[in-house]
């Protein structure tokens, strides 16, 4: 693509790694876009990072998160965000899904409305992973995207594909082979800024984007910093002001107290906010991980339904509607099983509850993650959802107060939860560390932010002493150490994802675990074993 050349400068930036086959992607124009990005944003993307650890010592010293007092003429305010481009209407259901070219185009062609190509909870960010997943997405937008699986079939995109949307990486993670005078560049402006420059004046052209989903937010300021990246994309690359579109997950406790104030940084570009479940109780554990009095049970009874999940996905929807954004649902974990029938029935029945849920709650949209799920959840919305969206609905019966949407969650600690949070934990960093983003694990979809919430209930349940199982055993070291020897053991000598690094995983989780402090993301120390 031509770019006015005046508007580049060159930087001195520079790549540790091999670049062979993308060249068309790395041109010197695209490199000095992306240094212009990293140079504008890298001094607050440290400040703000810097806020996170602040913040959370706070969290530690017994201070409760809250709404914010100096920003409460936005939340009263009377605003709405910009109008919501014809392309993204109707989201009823989304397809996400690793960056990799056959589930590309099967996520295009699966009859969901839009398609969120992921470069984030579900990829392991090797540098190939992002600019191979970066050649596949530039193929798509072009309309030359095929694949020929060895075994002969023959994939191309069909008539009517989902909208694409692009997750890049969190504000939080590096990309270490590409460096500004030295400095690693965020990877979330490798992911966003390549795919800018080089699709995004196509993607306008068509009235189809550029179009964005915005992870692991935490504060108003963080998503300021992404209205100017954008806006700064958007002149570089000639495009109008607020031609990108932005939706946003809210996805840790400290953004739910924020999330009018999110939209206002955004409003000249946001479409919504999206209940990033898993992340979201994943920050929860974060947040929480020097209070016993809001320990966790088992994840598989932190449902939706809990008082402090049903309490921030109604005040998500009441806060979008106010203010013309859409309410987007999220992820059931459940996928299909193959060759059980009955299984496969209650799996389908949670998934068809779980959109059901939503759509009642008045969520505009909801997310899967599998082409057999489209259907499930199309057929839920289409009977409950007669119009495009439901931003007529306002809720405004929800009442969620700081208390609620911090309440603690009763439950027990299992055995069998346990044990399932090591294995869990376990096989996915070692799939991680091959490569792979998102792996099956006993019919569930597992990805960065499910394990996540693996590890991190373990280094809760162990830190805090004294717990115990529902049979009374206590919860110790000791047993942890011995699940991990015998997941560890079991998953080197199978044919699994992450066989071949069932041992380096299993060293970084006891690591992790013992630590005294629970580490502030799983994915930052397993980067740097990442191949
Ligand atoms: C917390 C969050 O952030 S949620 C968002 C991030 N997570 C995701 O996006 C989950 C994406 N889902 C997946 O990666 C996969 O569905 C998995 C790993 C869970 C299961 O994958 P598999 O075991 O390969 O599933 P399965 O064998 O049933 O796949 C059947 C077909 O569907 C395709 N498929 C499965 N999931 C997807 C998907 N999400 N997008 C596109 N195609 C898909 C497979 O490639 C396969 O294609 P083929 O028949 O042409 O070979
Ligand atoms: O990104 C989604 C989540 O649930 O986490
Ligand atoms: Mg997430």
């Amino acid at each position: 693509m031509a770019v006015p050349s005046e508007k580049l400068v060159s930087r001195p930036i520079e790549i540790q790694a091999d670049t062979t086959g993308y060249e068309d992607l790395l041109t010197p124009e695209a490199l000095a876009f992306l240094a212009r990005l990293h140079r504008f944003a890298e001094p607050r993307r440290r400040q703000l990072l810097e806020a996170r650890r602040q913040r959370q010592a706070c969290y530690d010293a017994g201070v409760l998160p809250d709404f914010r007092p100096d920003t409460q003429d936005i939340r009263q305010g009377d605003w709405t965000v910009a109008p919501i481009p014809t392309a993204l209407q109707d989201r009823r259901v989304e397809i996400t899904g690793p960056v990799e070219r056959k589930m590309i185009i099967n996520a295009l062609n699966s009859g969901a409305k839009v398609f969120m190509a992921d470069f984030e909870d579900s990829s392991a960010p090797s540098f190939a992973n992002q600019l191979d997943g970066q050649l596949n997405l530039r193929d798509a937008v072009d309309g030359t995207l095929e694949y020929r699986a060895p075994e002969g079939k023959h994939y191309r995109v069909g008539a009517n594909p989902a909208v694409l949307v692009i997750r890049p990486r969190g504000w939080h993670l590096p990309e270490r082979h590409i460096t500004v005078y030295g400095e690693p560049i965020a990877g979330a402006l490798v992911d966003f800024g390549l795919f800018a420059f080089h699709n995004a004046r196509k993607l306008h052209a068509r009235e189809r984007g550029p179009y964005f989903y915005l992870p692991k937010l935490e504060a108003m300021e963080e998503a300021a910093l992404w209205n100017e990246v954008m806006a700064l994309a958007e002149d570089e690359l000639d495009l109008p002001y607020g031609c990108m579109k932005a939706t946003v997950l809210i996805e840790t406790l400290p953004a739910v107290f924020q999330m009018h104030e999110i939209l206002h940084a955004l409003r000249e570009r946001v479409v919504g906010l999206n209940c990033g479940r898993w992340d979201y109780i994943f920050s929860y554990l974060k947040t929480f991980r020097g209070h016993r009095d809001r320990l966790l049970p088992d994840r598989g009874q932190v449902l939706m339904t809990v008082p402090f999940l049903k309490a921030y996905s109604e005040l998500l929807i009441q806060t979008c509607h106010r203010r013309g954004a859409f309410a987007m649902g999220g992820m059931a974990a459940q996928i299909p099983i193959k060759n059980d029938e009955e299984a496969n029935e209650q799996a389908m029945a949670k998934v068809r509850a779980d959109k059901l849920r939503e759509v009642q709650a008045g969520h505009d949209g909801t997310w899967v993650a599998h082409p057999a799920l489209v259907a499930v959840a199309m057929e839920i919305f289409d009977r409950h959802m007669p119009t495009p969206n439901q931003l007529h609905v306002k809720r405004d019966d929800v009442q969620a107060d700081r208390d609620t949407l911090i309440a603690p969650c009763g439950g027990t600690i299992t055995r069998a939860g346990f044990d399932n949070n090591v294995e869990v934990a376990l096989r996915y960093t070692a799939a991680w560390l091959e490569g792979l983003g998102c792996v099956p694990i006993h019919n569930l979809m597992e990805d960065a932010a499910t394990a996540e919430i693996a590890r991190s209930q373990l280094w809760q349940w162990l830190h805090h002493g004294s717990l115990e199982f529902t049979d009374h055993a206590p919860i110790d070291f000791a047993l942890f150490d011995h699940a991990l020897a015998t997941h560890a053991h079991r998953l080197q000598g199978s044919t699994l994802p992450g066989a071949r690094r069932a041992a380096d995983a299993a060293r970084l989780l006891a690591e992790l675990t013992h630590d005294d402090e629970l580490g502030n993301f799983l994915t930052l120390p397993a980067y740097e074993q990442l191949a």
